[in-house]
């Protein structure tokens, strides 16, 4: 019965976006990111949530949602969480990590800057259906080094973003041991871990296309919203 069990229930980490958990984001975790929206640099993480409904995949549009006047692009790295734990230490964490992926922090920064100067939370400007696309999941032994990996991204074939994770100030062990002091970290949750710089709008019709060097790229169109 046990291995009925594993087969019926045993959730698969490489299909995360089918059940996932929570979509943990770091946010200002790029020194020239917080320069180029005139943000200070944190002295601790800056942690928010997306929804799980906002993931999309590749085949299907990025929409922009009814409103919203300026969305705008973050590429990041994402880490796929495989192993459950709480207040887990920065020596063992890289323990609960079982591969990563290539994501989009859609972001609708009209309504961000609304919400920020108003006192109230991102959750509508980052939660919208469609802000998180991400890629295949990548197996952890593809990626070697997580800290020194090159981030690009082009709209309509024009390099927008072009960074890499070794200008994190704050690296994955310690995202992993600081979220999960307040909230546990369970399989299938995935941590993005900020974007660098270059961040901008996109429109519809432009196409957006982003990748990881010699990893691994992803290719989303940008529409309207109809309903
Ligand atoms: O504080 C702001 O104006 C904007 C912050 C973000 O959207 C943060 C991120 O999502 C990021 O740095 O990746
Ligand atoms: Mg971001």
């Amino acid at each position: 019965w046990q291995k009925v069990y594993l087969m019926t229930y045993q959730r698969n980490i490489a299909k995360f976006w089918e059940w996932g958990r929570k979509i943990v984001c770091v946010g200002r975790n790029y020194v020239d990111h917080c320069a180029e929206l005139k943000n200070p640099v944190p002295k601790s993480p800056l942690i928010f949530l997306k929804p799980t409904s906002s993931y999309v995949r590749e085949g299907s549009a990025v929409k922009i949602p009814t409103g919203c006047s300026t969305l705008h692009h973050e590429v990041e790295l994402g880490i796929v969480i495989s192993k459950k734990g709480g207040d887990i230490q920065t020596d063992k964490a890289m323990d609960h990590v079982g591969g990563y992926v290539l994501a989009l922090d859609m972001t609708a920064r009209d309504w961000q800057d609304v919400a920020k100067s108003q006192g109230k939370p991102w959750s509508m400007a980052k939660g919208f259906d469609t802000a998180c696309p991400v890629s295949d999941f990548i197996e952890k032994d593809k990626i070697s080094d997580p800290h020194n990996i090159k981030l690009w991204l082009k709209v309509n074939n024009e390099m927008k973003q072009n960074g890499s994770t070794k200008d994190m100030i704050f690296n994955i062990p310690y995202l992993i041991h600081y979220v999960s002091t307040v909230m546990h970290l369970e399989e299938g949750d995935v941590i993005l871990t900020g974007t660098p710089e270059g961040v901008g709008p996109v429109k519809s019709g432009d196409v957006m296309e982003c990748g990881i060097e010699s990893v691994i790229s992803m290719k989303f169109p940008v529409q309207m919203k109809h309903y």
